[in-house]
């Protein structure tokens, strides 16, 4: 194919939607992806390990972190349909009602929280069925966990003894408190952004995927956006888009694109011989990240995750009961429980949510610890901290040079230092307590400096980098509140990068509605 009406650029959770959402609409859609089809039962499997598996995951590693004693945080982007759906924990969370006035009043017209919630719910099949809050007849499968550890629940008691709220519903009226997760699994299965937007293998006669290719930019004529510039098998080719581009190459991806495009900080670009279309230094800016500190607990239960003769065992009967049934342990998100809470009184909704995590968690699972345990996050919710993207060189083969700058906010260091004290309060109630971990990194937390060690030394991101092509109705705004890129005509973006602040919760659900935005607003321009 070398036309199409429009060309998507990414098949992750904002490109799927969009992609598959034009195409519902009649649109000839070519929807161009870095990486495979990510049909693996590893993939399909919710305890698959999916973001290990070869061709899955960018493995992007950050800059030196100042606020991190200098170490090089790691960043796993999704690659391949789905994108990071396919290799994410699955967790559906929309964040709180807050951010999304939060964004209104910063200027994103039409992005308040009644404005979309009708969007989320639009995308949402939620097994529960329909309400003021949920969907049932989206594409987005959201379903209640199919097994649940006993730990797992023991956190939600726990937290409920010290008279946190419990609560069964992190996206119905409130967001405060303690409970299970939902994922997006249908039947015992992950359900990416993917196979829920492009047919789950069989996509549309009028939306063509095309995978293992790299989008090098974007092609433009007299101000407007006509085509893309892809490599695929070694060569260059060109798909030439008669509508317009939209760009879902996710948080990295994007700004990566847009700048190798002409669009970005005029001596970044010229740095790398690039010549200069919209001098637009928000591009790669604004990178904000939940930064996240994991306590990590050894424990004598062997029916927790680990690696043991028993928790082979263990695997082996869950990996037969999967493959039988899709029950058992491997439908695990392995974040299966977790909460929202209020640190600062004065914040307007709550600044710090908890992961609890039914395996002991060391440099985000690429170390493997010999025994059984569990982890508990505590991550930040609406840092202060800025980073930001940039070029590594003019190839777009090249990964990024990526800079989260976690932690040289001060502000974000006192949210989490509340946090860390919060989530140990908890740990150390029963039921939870009674699952006897024993700390692998055992501190005395009434001292304020051992903490802050304790937290450099060990803290990073829990995944949800945004920000980096920021939407708004200022004159520095990367793309407007119809996604549509300023400055140049039939270009737009529908991934995470677009979102101005960082949500109070995980990102995917949000991209996935911001990907279905951007298909109305296309629609609407293309008429
Ligand atoms: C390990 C992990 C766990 C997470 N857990 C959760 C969770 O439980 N719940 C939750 O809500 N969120 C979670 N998230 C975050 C969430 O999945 C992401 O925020 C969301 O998927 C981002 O969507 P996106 O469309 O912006 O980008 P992505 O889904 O990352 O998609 C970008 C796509 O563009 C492709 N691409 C990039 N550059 C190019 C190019 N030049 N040419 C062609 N294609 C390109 C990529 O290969 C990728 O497929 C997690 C993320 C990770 C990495």
């Amino acid at each position: 194919m070398d036309e199409a009406d429009i060309v998507v650029i990414g098949g992750g959770s904002g490109g799927s939607a969009a992609a598959g959402r034009l195409a519902e609409r009649g649109y000839r859609v070519a929807l161009i992806e870095a990486g495979g089809h990510n049909v693996h039962w590893q993939v399909r499997m919710p305890g698959g390990f999916a973001i290990g598996k070869e061709g899955t995951n960018w493995k992007f590693e950050t800059e030196p972190q100042q606020g991190l004693n200098g170490r090089r945080g790691y960043q796993p982007r999704g690659r391949g349909l789905g994108g990071s759906s396919a290799i994410n924990a699955m967790l559906y969370l929309r964040g709180a009602p807050w951010d999304y006035d939060n964004w209104a009043s910063l200027g994103c017209h039409g992005w308040s929280w009644d404005e979309v919630l009708p969007v989320f719910r639009r995308a949402e099949h939620n097994i529960r069925g329909a309400d003021a809050w949920h969907g049932d007849q989206g594409p987005l499968w959201v379903s209640d966990q199919r097994y649940a550890h006993p730990a797992s629940l023991a956190f939600v008691q726990a937290a409920g003894q010290l008279q946190h709220p419990v609560n069964d519903d992190f996206n119905g009226e409130r967001i405060e408190g303690f409970g299970l997760y939902q994922v997006t699994q249908r039947g015992g299965e992950r359900w990416t952004a993917a196979r829920a937007y492009l047919g789950d293998g069989t996509p549309p006669a009028n939306l063509h995927i095309v995978t293992d290719a790299v989008v090098e930019r974007v092609l433009f004529e007299d101000g407007r956006a006509w085509g893309v510039a892809y490599r695929q098998g070694g060569e260059t080719r060109t798909i030439r888009a008669g509508g317009g581009v939209v760009l879902a190459g996710g948080v990295f991806g994007t700004p990566q694109t847009l700048m190798l495009s002409g669009i970005g900080d005029p001596a970044e670009l010229a740095e790398h011989g690039i010549a200069t279309r919209i001098a637009r230094p928000a591009v790669g800016a604004d990178l904000q990240d939940h930064v996240d500190y994991v306590a990590v607990f050894e424990a004598d239960d062997t029916s927790l995750f680990g690696k043991s003769m028993r928790g082979n065992l263990n695997a082996a009967r869950a990996l037969w009961r999967w493959f039988r049934k899709r029950e058992g342990g491997f439908t695990t998100p392995f974040a299966e429980s977790g909460g929202f809470l209020t640190t600062d009184p004065a914040a307007p909704a709550p600044d710090i949510q908890f992961h609890f995590v039914i395996a002991m968690l060391e440099d985000h699972g690429r170390v493997p610890v010999p025994g059984h345990g569990f982890s508990c996050h505590a991550c930040v919710l609406r840092p202060e901290s800025r980073g930001n993207v940039r070029l590594r060189s003019a190839d777009a083969r090249d990964a990024p040079r990526i800079d989260p700058a976690f932690l040289t906010d001060d502000r974000d260091m006192a949210t989490l230092k509340r946090g860390v004290r919060a989530m140990y309060r908890i740990l150390e109630t029963p039921p939870i307590a009674d699952w006897k971990g024993r700390d692998r990194y055992p501190i005395d937390l009434a001292d304020d400096d051992a903490l802050e060690r304790l937290i450099r030394a060990r803290a990073d991101t829990i995944y949800h980098p945004v920000g980096t092509a920021r939407m708004g109705s200022d004159a520095d705004a990367v793309c407007d509140p119809q996604l549509a890129v300023r400055g140049v005509e039939r270009l737009w973006i529908a991934d995470a990068s677009i979102m101005p602040r960082l949500v109070s919760g995980n990102t995917n659900a949000p991209s996935i509605m911001i990907g279905e935005r951007a298909a109305d607003f296309v629609g609407a321009a293309l008429g």
